[in-house]
């Protein structure tokens, strides 16, 4: 087969490759309190921060930043952001859901040796985007997804990951001193872990179940169940 030679043959991974990939994706958890204290090697962060900016992005826009927070004064102030927040997120709830939320460990702000902001600069790239232009918050969705490569990145590095997004509105910002164009996307914990649950945390506490795959997915329109519009 010719190709040009910026194509490579895009041909299935090996059995073990793919056998890797589809671990780190089921093995992947949300890390919020087996941090160990190690610090992280800095070509091991610098290897999951590459994973993160090799992620997909709108027009190839790369809206991201990674702001690395190893401050315990910085980190103390967000903690306190956190717990504000979390003290009226437990209040929404009724009664009873409201005693299991207030039992959770939601995060591992100064217990992770490292934590990571990602933001979204709403600006890079002028003020028309290929594959923006009606769509403005195509820029977040990108941000999304270079979290999600980082997160797996770093499950393969043996390094968990936690996402913190209880912060009332404004407090990131103001703690960083953000410019306006700057979004904070994700507040990550990092660290080394020995042992991740083997289901998510939340289902392990009996706060959420993870749903049936089946019940997901439709065929070519909305509310029709694929299995069944396969049967007719
Ligand atoms: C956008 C976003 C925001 C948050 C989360 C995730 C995502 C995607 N998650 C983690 C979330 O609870 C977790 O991913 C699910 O419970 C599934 O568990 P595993 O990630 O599979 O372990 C999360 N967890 C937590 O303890 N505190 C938090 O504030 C948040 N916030």
């Amino acid at each position: 087969m010719d190709t040009s030679p910026d194509l490579f043959p895009a041909g299935p991974f090996s059995e073990t490759e793919r056998a890797a990939v589809y671990r780190a994706i089921h093995t992947r958890r949300d890390v919020r309190g087996q941090f160990l204290p190690d610090p992280i090697a800095l070509d091991v962060l610098h290897r999951i921060l590459e994973a993160a900016h090799h992620a997909p992005s709108v027009g190839l826009m790369q809206p991201w930043n990674f702001v690395v927070v190893r401050d315990a004064a910085v980190k103390a102030e967000v903690a306190r952001a956190f717990d504000t927040a979390n003290r009226e997120a437990a209040e929404m709830f009724p009664p009873r859901r409201r005693a299991l939320y207030s039992s959770l460990k939601l995060e591992g702000i100064e217990q992770a040796p490292l934590n990571l902001l990602v933001t979204c600069d709403r600006s890079r790239g002028g003020k028309v985007v290929l594959g923006r232009t009606h769509d403005r918050d195509m820029d977040l969705h990108s941000t999304v997804c270079a979290v999600q490569n980082l997160w797996l990145a770093a499950r393969a590095e043996g390094i968990g990951v936690g996402w913190v997004s209880i912060f009332r509105d404004g407090d990131l910002r103001r703690i960083f001193g953000f410019p306006d164009h700057v979004v904070p996307v994700a507040y990550l914990c990092l660290g080394h872990v020995a042992e991740l649950h083997s289901e998510p945390e939340l289902q392990v506490r009996g706060w959420a179940r993870r749903l049936p795959l089946d019940d997901l997915i439709f065929a070519d329109r909305w509310g029709v169940p694929a299995g069944a519009a396969a049967s007719t």
